[in-house]
């Protein structure tokens, strides 16, 4: 594995008596594919809100590039390099396909206050420069025959498109990706499976993911962790996953249920 660009150090966060993640250590690398799986509730969801700066961790450490940034706001984060999707996606739905493109791209832009206010000659550079950048993003994702729609009327699956190629025009260095498969039919699913590791490839980015469907994560994770009731009971790759009997128990425990 390469010099790790993401690491959470001990992070545990408690919600009054309940300790949803519990000492969670996670280190990846600056071009890995890693994946986060667990039963629901298992404290998936509030490993990203920490990361994300959503939660400030009630105890551990949050770092990027080896930086602490545990307790940053989650816009200030996205600046310093971690861009996320949701599981609900979350597009501006009544813009058009390039203007989510277009505003993502000003997360890491800064032409000064005055510049914007009196519209100077920078600022419409700048603009123009963004927009053009926006294109090439449709582009590369198949969107820009459809750049003019409003988000919402995207099938589903290119919503999903939208939305990741919406995180990566703030140029991450992580990409987080919560449940990027829920609610796909199999052959979007099957796409999505291709996208993300030709992002990987092509970004040359890090990318972590939460996943219920396990045929998506065993294909394109290289190292899986595994959480339950907060803890990590298992990290290592996907057959390694799939063989071990804490994981198998964890998972049949909850069909049970
Ligand atoms: N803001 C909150 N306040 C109180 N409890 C919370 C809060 N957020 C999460 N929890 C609890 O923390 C635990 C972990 O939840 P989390 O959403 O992180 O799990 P998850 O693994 O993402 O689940 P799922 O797969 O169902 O999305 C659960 O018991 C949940 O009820």
């Amino acid at each position: 594995m390469s010099e790790a660009i993401l690491e959470t150090q001990s992070i545990t966060m408690r919600f009054g008596g309940l300790t949803a993640v519990d000492n969670f250590n996670l280190s990846i690398g600056k071009n890995d594919l890693v994946g986060v799986i667990g039963p629901n509730g298992a404290g998936k969801t509030t490993i990203f809100n920490m990361i994300t700066g959503i939660y400030e961790p009630t105890e551990g450490k949050v770092l990027l590039g080896g930086k602490n940034i545990s307790g940053l706001r989650p816009a200030f984060i996205t600046q310093q390099g971690i861009a996320r999707t949701f599981q609900n996606i979350r597009l501006f739905k009544d813009l058009t396909v390039l203007d989510n493109i277009r505003l993502a791209g000003h997360f890491r832009v800064d032409y000064g206050l005055l510049s914007s206010i009196f519209r100077t000659k920078k600022f419409h550079a700048e603009e123009e420069r963004l927009k053009n950048e926006a294109i090439e993003f449709l582009k590369i994702f198949g969107l820009e025959n459809k750049m003019d729609h409003l988000a919402k009327n995207l099938p589903y699956g290119e919503q999903r498109r939208l939305e990741i190629a919406r995180a990566l025009a703030t140029k991450p260095d992580v990409l987080l990706l919560d449940e990027p498969a829920a609610g796909m039919n199999p052959n979007e699913t099957k796409d999505l499976t291709e996208l993300i590791r030709w992002v990987r490839d092509k970004f040359q980015i890090a990318i972590l993911l939460i996943e219920h469907d396990m045929r998506l994560v065993m294909d394109v994770c290289e190292q899986i962790y595994v959480v339950d009731h907060g803890e990590l009971i298992a990290k290592g790759g996907p057959k390694e996953i799939q063989n071990d009997p804490k994981v198998i128990e964890a998972y049949l425990g909850t069909e049970q249920a």
